[in-house]
């Protein structure tokens, strides 16, 4: 048996996020730490919209992981509660990551986050250098160099999520700043999402395929029920609907003749059999909510709560 009495004196857990500019590798970067895929990564900035937990076990430690959204202007009703969503994370957490590219200079956007991260006095910030299987060694010398003269950090640690280099230094410089605090979560338990979003996001990244250029940011997904099959234990009934905005949007979506909608409907079963570990039958729907970006009752029902 564990000595648990001796263990927990020196055990640290708590709360972690990461924010950075859009597509700078931190969905990449939370899903290589914790060792599986939990939020949904892709070429296109943005695909993040909820707060997604996953959690590092380690013997030592238990560090909480919390993915926001790309921190970004404000645009739309949307992005405001998107933003203040951010904030709010910022003060709660125990550490900030600030994600950088070593391969893109430093700009606006980024100078952008470092003076709201300026603001979030109590909360230590660590910045970390993505992305360096991109970059040259002299490339990123010059970028640690930058980032030290961008603002005041705890630490800056390059890293890649790709080849998997320094992933554990970023794990220990992150737990060095939790509390000493009793494990919060039960062993082996991942992300406690509840699984009905991630098969949302499973979804909507399935119908952006390809049409992201058209509809960047115009699909939501409710999932209205998961069950299980009657008498069957192997077989799982899901109801979902998507939402866009206008009917040209829908048209899109459908493609001709419902070709591109079966082909959406398709990959994200398989994406989500991959999931659940289990046999899906998925039945989609769409449907037009107009604005919904900008209707404060359409934003929470499809989930984006105040
Ligand atoms: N080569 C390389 N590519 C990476 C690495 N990390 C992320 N990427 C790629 O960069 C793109 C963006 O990664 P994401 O993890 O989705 O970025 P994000 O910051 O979460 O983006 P948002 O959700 O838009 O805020 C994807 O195409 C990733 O495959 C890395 O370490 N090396």
């Amino acid at each position: 048996m564990d000595d648990v009495s001796s263990s927990a004196a020196d055990f640290r857990a708590g709360f972690a996020c990461f924010v950075g500019r859009p597509n700078v590798g931190k969905s990449t970067l939370m899903n290589a730490l914790v060792g599986t895929k939990v939020a949904i990564t892709s070429s296109k900035p943005q695909t993040t919209r909820r707060v997604i937990r996953g959690i590092v076990h380690r013997p030592d430690a238990q560090l909480i992981i919390v993915d926001t959204p790309g921190l970004h202007r404000p645009r739309t009703l949307l992005g405001e509660r998107l933003d203040s969503l951010v904030l709010s994370t910022l003060t709660e957490v125990d550490v900030i990551g600030f994600c950088l590219p070593a391969n893109e200079p430093i700009g606006k956007g980024d100078r952008f986050i470092a003076e709201k991260l300026a603001a979030v006095k109590r909360t230590p910030v660590v910045a970390v250098v993505t992305k360096c299987d991109l970059a040259a060694r002299e490339q990123i010398a010059e970028q640690l160099l930058a980032v030290s003269r961008l603002a005041e950090f705890a630490e800056i640690v390059p890293v890649s999520a790709q080849s998997g280099d320094q992933l554990d230094v970023v794990s220990d410089l992150l737990i060095r700043r939790l509390p000493e605090s009793p494990p919060l979560y039960e062993g082996g338990q991942l992300t406690d999402e509840p699984e009905q979003v991630l098969v949302g996001e499973l979804i909507r990244e399935a119908a952006l395929e390809g049409v992201r250029d058209e509809l960047p940011h115009s699909i939501a997904v409710v999932v209205d029920e998961m069950l299980p099959r009657e008498g069957r234990d192997d077989l799982l009934d899901i109801y979902a609907h998507m939402f866009v905005e206008r009917p040209s949007q829908k048209a899109i979506v459908i493609g001709h003749k419902g070709t591109r909608l079966k082909d959406v409907g398709s990959r994200a079963r398989k994406q989500i059999e991959a999931l659940l570990g289990t046999r899906v039958y998925l039945d989609l729907r769409i449907s037009v909510a107009k604005d919904w970006q900008r209707d404060p009752k359409q934003l929470r029902r499809l989930g984006f709560y105040d």
